[in-house]
């Protein structure tokens, strides 16, 4: 039993684009609608929920039919434009079934950077917890440049959700991914590779344990995750990594349960 985590208030829920698309290619509907039932259901029980969801790009594939994901940075950014909407009617809808309020919060990296947008997006999280909304977050994907020393990019909402979770001083994040915890390889590629259920602190050789994204659709693999994790330690905070094709998952890992791996004491 993982008693420390009983008594989190403040949560930053991480979803990747693996536990919203099917490998088939469609929306994976069960796991929005699942995701906005369990996280509604918290919010009842007083806990202040931000949601940092991926899928944007994934979600404008589904819509116009694509197959594989474009290289070229501007159609990436196209579809997340397309996407982003569709994910968020999806949300919008399903939070609406469960009565619970969310809003939109598209982040980057020079926003945070900056002391005084800093201080903004705060306020901006802050008023919503208060008002018992749920902030949706993604990268805003359409604007965010890594070129010509912009600066503006986060790379990964892995390492977004941690940046968000130090900003507005979350308890726990958690991060759902399409595997059931950290391993000491990549199961997909190792059979034999052994699940972690508790790193208390994050050694370089975690860092060699960590392979690339498991799906066509995912960003950064492991290493992006274990980055995230390093973010929340270095601030001593927690970090659960739980598989999130049944998201109801996060009842029993707020329940203390020996879920996924924690990262941090
Ligand atoms: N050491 C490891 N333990 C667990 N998964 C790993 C490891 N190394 C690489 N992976 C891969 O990371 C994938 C998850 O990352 P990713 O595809 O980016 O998902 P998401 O869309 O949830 O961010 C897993 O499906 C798995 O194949
Ligand atoms: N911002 C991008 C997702 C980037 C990302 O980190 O994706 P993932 O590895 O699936 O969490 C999108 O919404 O498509």
């Amino acid at each position: 039993m993982r008693t420390s985590i009983k008594t989190v208030k403040r949560i930053v829920v991480k979803v990747g684009t693996s536990s919203l698309i099917l490998p088939n290619g469609r929306m994976n509907l069960k796991a929005i609608d699942q995701l906005s039932f369990t996280l509604s259901d918290l919010a009842t029980q007083e806990y202040e929920i931000i949601l940092v969801s991926s899928g944007a790009i994934g979600a404008g594939m589904v819509h116009l039919n694509l197959p594989y994901k474009p290289q070229s940075i501007a159609e990436q950014q196209a579809l997340a434009a397309i996407g982003q909407l569709e994910l968020m009617n999806l949300y919008n809808q399903r939070f609406k079934v469960y009565h619970q309020k969310s809003a939109q919060v598209l982040l980057t990296r020079d926003v945070i950077d900056f002391p005084e947008s800093r201080r903004n997006v705060y306020n901006t999280f802050h008023e919503l917890l208060k008002m018992g909304i749920i902030p949706i977050v993604n990268e805003n994907d359409s604007v965010a440049v890594d070129e010509l020393n912009h600066q503006t990019v986060f790379g990964d909402n892995d390492q977004l959700s941690a940046i968000v979770a130090n900003l507005v001083q979350a308890d726990l994040l958690i991060i759902l991914s399409d595997i059931d915890g950290f391993y000491s390889d990549d199961p997909r590629t190792n059979k034999k590779a052994k699940i972690f259920h508790h790193i208390p602190e994050i050694t370089a050789d975690l860092f060699e344990c960590s392979g690339d994204k498991g799906s066509e659709l995912g960003t950064g693999g492991m290493i992006t995750k274990l980055k995230a994790a390093e973010l929340i330690l270095n601030n001593n905070g927690k970090v659960v990594l739980a598989n999130g094709k049944k998201p109801s998952i996060l009842f029993d890992i707020l329940d203390g349960k020996e879920i996924g791996t924690l990262f941090g004491k």
